[in-house]
Formats: structure tokens, C-alpha cells, sequence
């Protein structure tokens, strides 16, 4: 822990995914964090000690963070006496495929409105079109009480956690961009960071330090480049899951299996082997809104992007994949019992936002199909947010599988991993799966199982051939 002598104040406004994240982090660190959001009802359970959200580690963290942490919905509470102001609410996206960044000027306004008049720096952590920090600098000026003209330092530090591993990605990150033409801003920021580019904090004993792993690399820019650079990673993030997709869908004809083929080519320090997981495509409140956006920003500019287009239109067909992979072993779908397994757009978290899932459950329901859904977590929040979805919620993997006349695996849930699926597949009423997500690794003495990027019927071992 730092000495507290180095300790901040620190305000975050907008307490989702990142703001949680950040806030119970930098108390962790040894900061003072106030967060605050317009949600009263979020507000009103952390207060609680309760997270609105669930992340492995988040709730002992919090613990471990002490009476350093406090939450509030009032800007006039929070950010008076922060040295450290963070932007971290919202930019969903607009139909046109740009982000929205009316909560990122409500959230500029209002700090503005309650700035002391003496050095406070003002993060923007949000993922924010590129000029969107000049944008906020001008308008702390001109709703500031003073108008003190480049008093208000504004920095750009996008945030590169993942969700499901928030915690180990915000304690051991690969990098930490801070953009800002003011060296004011930055050195204050990297004061901030200390403890972390330092690696002089105590690491929790349940989010450990990776075997190997020394600091973050520090990476200073212009504000511009840092805007960039968020949006440039989850693009190419993005289009390297695509790649992986495309060259699956040639592996099938081909009868070659995509997972060799990536450990293959993997191992190629210049191509890596991460991210490269074939499956039903990328989903999550991110890849794509931030590949539209950018795709948005080009188009503003005239300038095409077509090596981007082609990604998320291959993330497009491949959630249309899945279906027509069904469609292939079960000719008519109207009135039949299909399990889907997994519903979170990826494990380990709650989150359903862009979730393959829902466009899975969508189609099949269209399609005619009696759904029978489960998640080990997010099913509570998928009776709110996914109302309009037709699907029965199951109690159990188990329990959804039986009586099916087909399973569709679409999250790599561990719980997935671990079942017993000869025992499973023996009570369904036809012994299909289709795992999107090479759950299934050894091979069954009963049913078919279908993978993508691996020639049908995949692991499939008849019982007569058993
Ligand atoms: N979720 C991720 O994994 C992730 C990772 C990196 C970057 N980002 C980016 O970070 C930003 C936040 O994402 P998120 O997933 O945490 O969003 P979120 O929707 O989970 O949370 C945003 C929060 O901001 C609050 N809010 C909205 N307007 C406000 C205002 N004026 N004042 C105070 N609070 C306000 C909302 O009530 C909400 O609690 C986005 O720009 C996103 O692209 C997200
Ligand atoms: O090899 C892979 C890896 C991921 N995915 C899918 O890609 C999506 C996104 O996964 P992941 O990137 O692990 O989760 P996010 O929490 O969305 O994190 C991404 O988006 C965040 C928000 O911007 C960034 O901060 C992170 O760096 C970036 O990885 C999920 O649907 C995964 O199932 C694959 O299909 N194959």
C-alpha cells in the first residue's frame, strides 16, 4: 500500500463496468475514491456494500478497500475537493452506428459546475470518438463558475479491461495510456499510477500477480492518439476474432480443424496465440459499438474502411451460423425443444449487451422453436433486460438439456466444461449439440456433437462404433 502522503482524492462518475472497476481499484491502491452516478438505486446498494453487477473478485476487493471508498449520486459531494476527476459513464450507440455522448456532456457539465478554481485534472476513461477530449475541455470552460482558460487539464486514459477479468486487467495491465498535451495533467496522473507502475502494492491473494509479470509499460500521447489508440485495439481485437471465424469456415470444407490450425500459426511471436478463438462471434457492449463507431468516424472524413466492414460483417454471418448449422441436422425447427446454454456474451460476467445469445434465442424464436435457456449468473438480469425474448429459463444445465431435441452451447461457462455430458446427452430426447465454443473436449460414446471450424459431425462417436 502507498504512503499517504502520495494518496489522491479521486472522484468517478458513472459507476458501470469501468467505473466500478476503477473506483475500488484506485481506494485498493490507497487513493480516497468517491463514486458517484445518477442511478440512485445503484448508489443506494453500494452504500449497502452490494454491486449491481457481478465480477469475479469486485465484492472482496471493495472489502479490502476499506473506508477509503464512498458512493454518492452529487456532483457537489464528489468533486469539489477531488484532485482527480474520471469520466466513466456511458456512449452506447446510436442507430447511425455513432456513439452517444450526451451522458459524457451531462457528466462534463456537471463537474464543471462544481470545480474548485484550483488544479483538478479530469480523466476521460469513457471510449470517446477522437476530439471528444478537447470537446470536454471546452466545456468545463465555459460552465466552470470561472472561466479559467486551459486551468481545466483534461487527460484521455482508455481503459483496456476485460470483463470477467476486470480486476486482474486493471491490477496487472500490459500498458497504461495517459494522452494530454499538458505535462501538468500527465505528471499527475503518473503520480496516480505510481503504485501500480511501480508494482509496489500488496497483490490480493485471490487476483495474484501472473508468474513473469514485472510493470506496465507507461505509453504517453497526444489527447488524439489516445482516443485512437482505444478504438484501434478493440478493432483489431475485433478483426483478429474474424479472421480466426473466416479461416474456420474454410477449415470445414477442407476438413481441417481451426483449433490446430490457430495453435499453429499462434506460435508465431508475430501473430500470437490469443484471440483468435473461433466461435458464434464477438459480442459484448464493445467490439461492436467501437468498430461502428470508428467505421462512423472514417465516414465522416470520406474515408472508407473496408478491412473493418468485412470483420463485423463475418460476425454477423457467423451468429447466423449457428442456426443454419442446426438447420443442417434437424430439417423442420418448428416445435422443437432446443437447449441453450449460456446466455452472458462471454463467461464470468452478468453482461448481455450485443450477447450472441440474444440473437440466437431471437431466431429460433421466430423460427418457430420452444427455447429452453440457461446461465449460470446472467439469468436474473436476462428476466429484465430480455423481456421480449420468448425462452423458458431452466434451473440447471442439466435440467434444460433434458427432454431436448437439440443443444446449442453458446458460453464457455465452466460449469458447461465440467458436466457430464454422456449422462446428459442420454436424456435428451435427440443427442445433438452444437458447441459453438469447443466445450466438449472428449469424445462421447452417444450423440452428435457439431463445433465450428471442424468438419461435421465433429467429435461424433456413434454408439454402434463405440
Ligand atoms: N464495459 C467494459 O468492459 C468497458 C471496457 C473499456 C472501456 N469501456 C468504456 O467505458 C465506458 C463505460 O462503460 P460501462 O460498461 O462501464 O458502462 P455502464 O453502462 O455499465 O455504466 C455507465 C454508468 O454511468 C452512469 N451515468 C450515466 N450518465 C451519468 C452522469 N451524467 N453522471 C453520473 N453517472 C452517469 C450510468 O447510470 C451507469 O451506471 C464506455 O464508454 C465504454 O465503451 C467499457
Ligand atoms: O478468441 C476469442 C476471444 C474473444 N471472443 C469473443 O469476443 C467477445 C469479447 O471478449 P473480450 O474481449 O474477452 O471481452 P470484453 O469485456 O468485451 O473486452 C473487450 O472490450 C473491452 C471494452 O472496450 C476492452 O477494454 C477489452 O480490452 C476488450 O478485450 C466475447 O463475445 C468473446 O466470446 C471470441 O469469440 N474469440
Amino acid at each position: 500500500m502507498m504512503q499517504d502522503t502520495r494518496a489522491l482524492q479521486v472522484a468517478v462518475v458513472g459507476t458501470g463496468y469501468v467505473g466500478l472497476g476503477t473506483a475500488i481499484m484506485l481506494a485498493y491502491l490507497g487513493h480516497h475514491v468517491v463514486g458517484l452516478d445518477v442511478d440512485e438505486n445503484k448508489v443506494a446498494m453500494l452504500r449497502r456494500g452490494q454491486l449491481p453487477i457481478y465480477e469475479p473478485h469486485l465484492d472482496q476487493l471493495m472489502l479490502d478497500s476499506g473506508d477509503r471508498l464512498r458512493w454518492t449520486t452529487s456532483y457537489a459531494e464528489a468533486i469539489p475537493d477531488a484532485d482527480v476527476i474520471f469520466i466513466c459513464v456511458g456512449t452506447p450507440p446510436l442507430p447511425s452506428g455513432q456513439p452517444n455522448l450526451s451522458y459524457v456532456a451531462d457528466a462534463a457539465q456537471s463537474i464543471a459546475g462544481h470545480l474548485n478554481g484550483k488544479l483538478q485534472v479530469v480523466v476521460n476513461k469513457s471510449t470517446v470518438p477522437i476530439g471528444t477530449g478537447d470537446w470536454v475541455a471546452r466545456m468545463l470552460e465555459e460552465h466552470a463558475p470561472d472561466y479559467h482558460e486551459g486551468r481545466y487539464l483534461v487527460v484521455s486514459n482508455p481503459e483496456f479491461l476485460r470483463e470477467g477479468t476486470a480486476m486482474h486487467d486493471s491490477l496487472y495491465p500490459d500498458r497504461i495510456v495517459l494522452g494530454s498535451d499538458s505535462p501538468v495533467g500527465i505528471a499527475q496522473l503518473v503520480r496516480l499510477y505510481e503504485p501500480l507502475l511501480d508494482q509496489s502494492f500488496e497483490a490480493p491473494g485471490y487476483v495474484p500477480r501472473p508468474a513473469g509479470y514485472t510493470r506496465p509499460e507507461l505509453v504517453t500521447t497526444s489527447l488524439s492518439s489516445a482516443e485512437m489508440i482505444k478504438y484501434a485495439a478493440n478493432a483489431f481485437l475485433a478483426l483478429k476474432i474474424s479472421f480466426a471465424n473466416e479461416i474456420a469456415g474454410l477449415c470445414e470444407w477442407v476438413d481441417a480443424d481451426i483449433a490446430e490450425v490457430t495453435r499453429g500459426i499462434g506460435h508465431d511471436q508475430r501473430i500470437g496465440p490469443r484471440f483468435l478463438e473461433a466461435g458464434a462471434g464477438w459480442g459484448g457492449s464493445c467490439f461492436g459499438k467501437d468498430t461502428s463507431a470508428l467505421i462512423s468516424i472514417g465516414r465522416e472524413y470520406g474515408y472508407d474502411m473496408p478491412i473493418l466492414a468485412a470483420a463485423v460483417e463475418i460476425n454477423r454471418r457467423q451468429r447466423q451460423l449457428v442456426i443454419t448449422k442446426l438447420q443442417q441436422h434437424l430439417h423442420r425447427l418448428k416445435g422443437k425443444r432446443v437447449a441453450v446454454l449460456g446466455m452472458a456474451f462471454k463467461p464470468n460476467t452478468d453482461d448481455l449487451r450485443d450477447s450472441p445469445a440474444h440473437d440466437c434465442i431471437a431466431r429460433l424464436g421466430e423460427l418457430g422453436v420452444q427455447v429452453v435457456a440457461h446461465d449460470p449468473i446472467a439469468m436474473p438480469r436476462a428476466r429484465e433486460e430480455w423481456r421480449h425474448l420468448r425462452y423458458h429459463e431452466a434451473a440447471s444445465a442439466e435440467a434444460a438439456l433434458h427432454g431436448a431435441d437439440a443443444a446449442i452451447i453458446m458460453t464457455e461457462w465452466n460449469e458447461y466444461r465440467q458436466l457430464d455430458w454422456a449422462g446428459a446427452l442420454r436424456r435428451m430426447r435427440n443427442p445433438l449439440v452444437i458447441d459453438t465454443r469447443r466445450v466438449i473436449t472428449a469424445a462421447l460414446p452417444v450423440g452428435t456433437v457439431e463445433q465450428i471450424g471442424k468438419r461435421a459431425p465433429g467429435v461424433l462417436v456413434h454408439e454402434a462404433s463405440a
